[in-house]
Order: C-alpha cells, then structure tokens, then sequence
C-alpha cells in the first residue's frame, strides 16, 4: 500500500507542477484543455467504479451525479451570483443526499440486484433531465451560462485555473478509491461483489458498505459534474444527463478493469486521448465505432481488464511503448507528439493482451476423483469437550413456503460442546433450519435463541458476531480473491474485528486446521469439490463462532476424502467448538456425534444419542430402511 501511496503522490506533485509550469515549458494550451478532461473522466470513471466495480451493484446512472453538480454550479452562478467556490461544497451535498436516496431505495426497501438495479438508476438521470427542462429556473430549455469565477492570480491562466481543479478532483476520487481499495471496506466491497448472502453470513454489514459506496461515488461524481460545468462554460440537459457520460464511463472501468483502483485510471487515459486523436484527424463520426470495436475486442480477449494484463507483464508493456513511441519521434514521418503517445500506449495495451493470450496455459486444477491431495491430518489427542449449558434454543419454530410446511413445531436445545448429527430423509427439513438458525430465511412462527440473543429479528451478519458460522452444501468460495483472503476476510469481520493486514496470518492457521495452507495463494477456481469444502470449513471457523452449522459438507467426496473431512471436523469439535452436521452418512455420524436428531416431514421424530437413536422403530422405519446410506 505504502508504494502505490507514494507513486500516487508522485503522479499529482508532478501533474500539479506541469500545469504551474507550462507556460514556462512551451505548452500549449490545448495540452492543459485535454488533460483536464481526462482528469474529469477520470474521476467520473472512478466515482462510478467504487460503486459498480468494487462491489458488483452495475449502475447506469452516473449522469445523474454529473448534472445535479453541473446545474447546482450554473445555476447558483450563473442566476444568483453565488462564488463558484461555495457551489462546489453544495453539489457535493446535494448528489450525496440523492446517492443516499438511490441507495435507501435500492438497497433496504427492496435489495434491488443485477438489471433491476442498473434499470432504476438509468431512471433517475430521465427523471431529472426531465424535471430540468421543464423547470424555467433551472434551465427551461434555454440551457445555462456560467460567469468566468474570480480566483487567485497565482492560479495563472483560466485555463491552468480549470486543469488545476480538475486535477485536485480527480486526485481526490483516485485517492478515496485507492484507501478504500486497501482498507476493510475494500474486502468488503469485494465480498460482496462476489457473493452479498455469504458475505453477510460472515459478518459483513453489507447495507452499510454498500450506502458508504454508493454515497462516496455521489460525491465524487457530483463534485467532478461541479468542475466540468466550469469546463464547458455553457450547461445544457444534453450535455450533462445524457447517455453518454454513463457509457463513457462503463466503457473506461471495463477498458482498464474494474477490480483495481488504476483501472479506471487507464481506461479514461486511452479512451480520452484516442476519442482527441480522432476529432483531430476529422474522424469524429468513427468514434463511437472505435471505441465498439475496443469494447468488444477487450471483453472478449482480456475480461479482466488492461489493468490486470499490464500488471502481469509491465516490461513487455513498457517495451511495446518505447519501441513504438521512440521509432516516431525518430523517423517523424507521420504526426505529432501526442498522436506518437497514444499509437505507444495503444502498442502497449496490445502487447500486454497478446502476450497474456499466449502464456502457458495454467496447471489443470486438481481432479476431485484423485487420491486426496491435502495432505492427511493426524487425529488430536485431546478428548471430547466437556458439555456446557444451551447455546442454541429453538422454541415452536415452523417455516412456511406458500402451503409447503417446511418445519412444523420444533423445538431444540443445543448444548455447548455438542456435535450434533442432524439427519432425516430428503424435505425433511434440514437446510431449512439451518437457514433458520443462519438467519439466511425467517421463521413463521417461533423464536430461535443463540448463546441468550433473540436472532430471528437480527440481519445475518450480527448472527455471525453472536458467534454462529455455516457452511453450504454447495460451497460458495469468494472466487475473485485467494483461498488466503477467503478466510482473511471472514476473520476480519468475525467476532473480533481487524484489518487484513492484520488477518493474512491467522488465516493461514486457520488453513493449517484443514491443511490447506499449501493453497493459500491460489483462486478456489482450481481447488476440487474436497478442498472446496475444506475451504468452507476454514471460512466459517475462521470467524471465530461458538457454533458451527455443516450443511452436507462430505457430500460427493470418495471414501479416502470423507475419511480426512472426518478427522477434520473433529479436530475442530475437540477445539471447543460446537457443531451441528447435517449428513446422510451414517458411518460417519456413528463416528463423530454425540447426539442426533432426527427430522421427519418437517418435525423432530427422534432425538438422542446414536445408538438409542438409531435403534428407534420409527426412526427405522422413516428413515433408515428408506434412505441411509452406511
Ligand atoms: N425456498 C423454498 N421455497 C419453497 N419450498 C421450499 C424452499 N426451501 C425448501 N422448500 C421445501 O421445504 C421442504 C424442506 O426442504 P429442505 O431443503 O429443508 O429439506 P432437506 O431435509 O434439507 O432436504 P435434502 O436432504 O434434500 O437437502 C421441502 O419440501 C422443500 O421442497
């Protein structure tokens, strides 16, 4: 982090010096003109990365934040006279209130997701360029002028003036994305990108990482619309609500990639500058076919973005600039300086595509029908927990489905140090009280109470601080971060909060538990089915939870394979923590519970130790003669 700070530093101080100089240096003003657009792009492109980048929430609607900044500052300048410098604090305010609507909407009342969400943030900047056309005293369709503002003489030409402020502005945006990026709520943007529920089960208070988003991408945005009604002198509804700026600014996070706060940076970079080089060669009506024809190449080629394909290979992407750049300037056959630039940088985006599209293929993952690749763990020596008092209370709970009674009455007691097997035929019920128990879904009826808290009022993530984890039977890994930041990122908002810094070593123990620690660097995308549920177990004991809910965490493993998930469930049991598997194996639950309950058509039909259990007529004839597999 500290490196990308000071690099980040560095760019400003030599940007801010460029701009104070260029007189000095011969600089046209045009040069001053066309980076402080790319500043602007750049800060619009930022503002809506942290948002749909970091987190996944894909908005459409960035015009929104540019015209309400745009408008607040023409107006207020343009018709009252107010100084330009107290309407910038103003847009700020009103695009934060707004982004604070958009996300209370999107967000609490109705969790809006994927399309729904793009589509009603495409509505708002509709609604308000409507309400501005019609309204005479914010434009009335006349379009409004702004004064030339009065500033400091040491602020040089209006020109410098204009880059200078939009250079702070895009400093700032690139500096909030950057803190954010390497900071808790970075992981959890990410987690929630790659999967809101899980990251909420794992402690994550997803409403509010998302209002922090949201309203920091309103700010920035407004802010930056503020600057750019500067820049453009005259403000029309065409000009600041239009479709283009939030396609301009998809365009720029997908171009350089959205994962990274320098993606963005790129995108807006190559974008701007070739979007200049066209207009300057009469080209302008090829533009938006270029940038399609970028668009589609770039998805296809490299998803990931450029930022990621340059970061792989920086050499081969600097090589490509110099040598493309440097024949040019030397041979100066064919254009200016700046036409050299953007053929180098273009040289260097493709250099850095094709290489990746020819690296070695990645190792095959490793085959789950294999023999067990983690390595075998060896049994603890330490006996069963003692048994404490409940933990877990389950009073009269039933979970209706429309008319399908999923649970009907059950009433439950989980002791601390228990491991409990939770069986019964398919329906019976079991993943349904574990989402119950998870607050992954609501009782109908009844309460549900853990370690003295009443949770079937609480959100999922204040469950997982209760001191409850689960796992799923299907496992859902965070794909886009390591199987070390898997479970760093469980910890770090777990019971005992702490920064990632922090959680990457306790992560690893965490992994040792499992032995996965040899994988800690990779993607879950190469791990098999068994390391795959591995990983889950690593996850949810990494929250530090009192209690642990496994839902079918041995299904579809071989002999070999169940064997190691065994040893390593009762490692974790005979560490203290209480467990509730639910599985359909009953060697294995003869092996390792303590207790098991029993559900049959949504209630409890027998509930002891296994063998009393087991030797029940009606558990028999439910159950066992049907479905068990030993
Ligand atoms: N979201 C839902 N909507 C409608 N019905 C549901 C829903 N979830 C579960 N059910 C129904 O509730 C009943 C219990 O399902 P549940 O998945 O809890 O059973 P289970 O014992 O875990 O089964 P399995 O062993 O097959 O996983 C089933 O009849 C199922 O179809």
């Amino acid at each position: 982090m500290r490196r990308g700070g000071i690099g980040l530093l560095l760019a400003f101080l030599v940007l801010l010096a460029l701009g104070q100089f260029a007189p000095d240096l011969g600089m046209a003003s045009f040069y001053l003109v066309l980076l402080g657009s790319v500043c602007f792009w750049i800060a619009q492109a930022t503002s809506w990365n942290l948002l749909s980048g970091y987190s996944g929430y894909f908005s459409f609607g960035q015009a929104a934040y540019v015209g309400v900044g745009a408008y607040t500052t023409a107006v207020l300048t343009g018709r009252h006279g107010v100084s330009f410098f107290y309407t910038v604090p103003i847009a700020a305010v009103l695009c934060g209130l707004l982004s604070l609507g958009i996300g209370a909407v999107a967000f609490r009342l109705g969790s809006l997701r994927g399309e729904i969400f793009a589509l009603l943030t495409l509505a708002v900047p509709f609604i308000l360029a409507a309400f501005a056309r019609i309204n005479r005293s914010i434009d009335g369709g006349q379009g409004t002028t702004l004064p030339l503002p009065e500033y400091p003489d040491a602020l040089g030409s209006f020109q410098q003036f204009q880059y200078l402020l939009a250079l702070v502005v895009a400093a700032i945006a690139v500096g909030v994305a950057f803190v954010v990026q390497h900071t808790r709520s970075g992981s959890a943007l990410a987690a929630i990108h790659d999967n809101e529920d899980v990251a909420e089960v794992l402690g994550v208070p997803t409403f509010r990482y998302k209002m922090l988003a949201i309203v920091a991408s309103g700010v920035l945005g407004g802010v930056a619309g503020s600057v750019y009604a500067l820049q453009i002198g005259f403000v029309t509804v065409e000009s600041v609500f239009g479709l283009t700026i939030p396609l301009f600014v998809i365009v720029m996070g997908v171009l350089g990639g959205r994962s990274h706060w320098l993606g963005p940076v790129i995108g807006a970079v190559l974008i701007v500058t070739l979007q200049d080089r066209l207009s300057s060669y009469g080209l302008d009506e090829w533009n938006a076919i270029f940038l399609g024809a970028i668009l589609v190449v770039l998805v296809a080629t490299a998803p990931d973005g450029l930022y990621a394909r340059i970061r792989a290979r920086p050499l081969t992407a600097l090589v490509a600039f110099v040598v493309v750049f440097g024949v040019l300037f030397t041979l100066n056959v064919w254009g200016e300086t700046l036409d050299w630039i953007v053929a180098g940088l273009l040289a260097a985006a493709l250099a850095a595509i094709v290489r990746g599209l020819r690296r070695k293929p990645a190792p095959p993952p490793p085959s789950a029908a294999s023999p067990v690749d983690t390595p075998a763990m060896p049994d603890e020596d330490s006996g069963q927990p003692e048994i404490g008092p409940v933990l877990v209370e389950c009073r009269g709970v039933a979970k209706y489905f429309g008319g399908v009674h999923a649970l009907e009455d059950v009433s439950l007691d989980i002791r601390a140090g228990e491991l409990i097997g939770l069986v019964g035929p398919n329906g019976s019920g079991k993943t349904t009280l574990v989402n119950l128990l998870s607050a992954a879904t609501r009782p109908t009826k009844g309460t549900i109470r853990i370690d003295g808290h009443d949770i079937t009022k609480l959100p999922p993530h204040r469950i997982a601080h209760v001191g409850l984890a689960r796992t799923y039977q299907i496992p859902r890994p965070f794909d886009s971060m390591t199987v070390r930041d898997n479970v760093a990122t469980a910890i770090m908002f777990g019971r005992t909060p702490m920064s990632l810094r922090q959680a990457r070593p306790l992560a690893e123990q965490h992994l040792a538990t499992v032995a996965l620690d040899h994988l800690a660097d990779v993607r879950p995308g190469r791990l098999n089915l068994h390391q795959r549920q591995l990983l889950e177990i690593a996850r949810a004991i990494a929250s530090d939870p009192k209690v642990l809910l496994l839902d079918e965490a041995l299904a579809g493993l071989n002999p070999a394979e169940i064997d190691n998930a065994v040893r390593v469930v009762r490692r974790i049991h005979r560490s203290g923590i209480t467990i509730v598997i639910v599985e359909h194996l009953l060697r294995v639950l003869n092996q390792l519970a303590t207790r098991i309950v029993v559900l049959d058509r949504g209630t409890c039909l027998a509930d002891g130790d296994p063998q009393t259990v087991m030797s029940d007529p009606a558990v028999v004839r439910a159950y066992l003669g049907k479905q068990a597999h030993v």
